[in-house]
């Protein structure tokens, strides 16, 4: 593809804490966080719910902005959302009056010209596999398509980073396995950072170069752990199933349920 792209950037979280009034109430939601991601590093992100893996994402696109600490794109202090960062969430929020490529098409500048919007788009729809599908409305496709488009459009306007809230958390097992093995090739093509939240910890183990463990809330860093098995990754090898065991016995075999939630 002849798309050029611009300079990678460390992405760096820097004692970043944040508090929620509910009712009322001051909740610390985040506390201290400290990560940097390096240009074009995969990582993913679990624990558990509550803990502000999403509000940390949101934080990083710019959505949240009254927080103590500082987040940081190469020289760049965020401090709004710029199209040089990425999100998709959980559900694809497609607009259903528009067809795919224009819902594709939809956040790209004014500084395009129409002909070379579609060449983007063209480009982007074939990057997620659904250049067949340009006329199509978001009802015609899948939920594993719709989540496709969602991703096309996040990556319309190049960004450095790329945000995943549990992207593929409303798709059945089976189209989750492909979406997995679909967010690795647009990876390997693209070279985005990606910073994804999923509460699915084999999903975690299997995309991510690292895997960060956040504590309950409020949500510190536990621990961050390297995943250095090689790509293509097997789910049944004898070390993805050791990793997940670390992880799964270090870290989530004694999670407390909250009151409300218990029988
Ligand atoms: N806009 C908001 N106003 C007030 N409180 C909020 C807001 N957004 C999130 N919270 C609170 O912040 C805490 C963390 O929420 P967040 O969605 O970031 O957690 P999470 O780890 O992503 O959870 P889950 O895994 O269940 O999706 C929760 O207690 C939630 O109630």
């Amino acid at each position: 593809m002849s798309r050029s792209a611009a300079k990678p950037q460390t992405l760096s979280i820097k004692g970043l804490s944040k508090t929620f009034k509910i009712d009322n109430r001051l909740v610390e939601v985040l506390q201290d966080i400290d990560l940097e991601v390096q240009p074009g590093e995969f990582v993913s992100i679990i624990g558990p719910s509550g803990c502000g893996k999403s509000t940390l994402l949101r934080m990083v696109a710019g959505l949240e902005q009254e927080y103590s600490g500082e987040i940081y794109l190469g020289d760049e202090l965020i401090k709004g959302p710029r199209v040089n960062r990425g999100m998709v969430f959980q559900e694809a929020r497609l607009y259903p009056w528009l067809t795919i490529a224009n819902n594709v098409a939809f956040g790209l500048g004014a500084q395009h010209s129409a002909s070379e919007k579609k060449r983007i788009v063209n480009e982007h729809l074939q990057l997620v596999g659904l250049n067949h599908f340009a006329k199509a409305y978001p009802h015609q496709l899948s939920g594993g398509m719709q989540q496709r488009v969602s991703i096309a459009r996040a990556l319309v306007n190049r960004p450095q980073v790329l945000l995943l809230d549990e992207p593929f958390g409303a798709l059945d097992a089976i189209t989750r396995i492909m979406m997995q093995q679909e967010i690795i090739r647009i990876w390997e093509a693209e070279r985005t950072t990606i910073l994804l939240v999923t509460h699915d910890i084999d999903e975690a183990i299997f995309l991510g170069d690292r895997v960060v463990v956040m504590s309950k809330r409020p949500g510190a860093l536990k621990t961050v752990i390297p995943i250095d098995l090689p790509r293509p990754r097997d789910r049944n090898s004898y070390q993805f199933v050791q990793v997940r065991k670390h992880i799964y016995t270090n870290f989530f075999a004694e999670v407390d349920v909250p009151f409300a939630y218990s029988i």
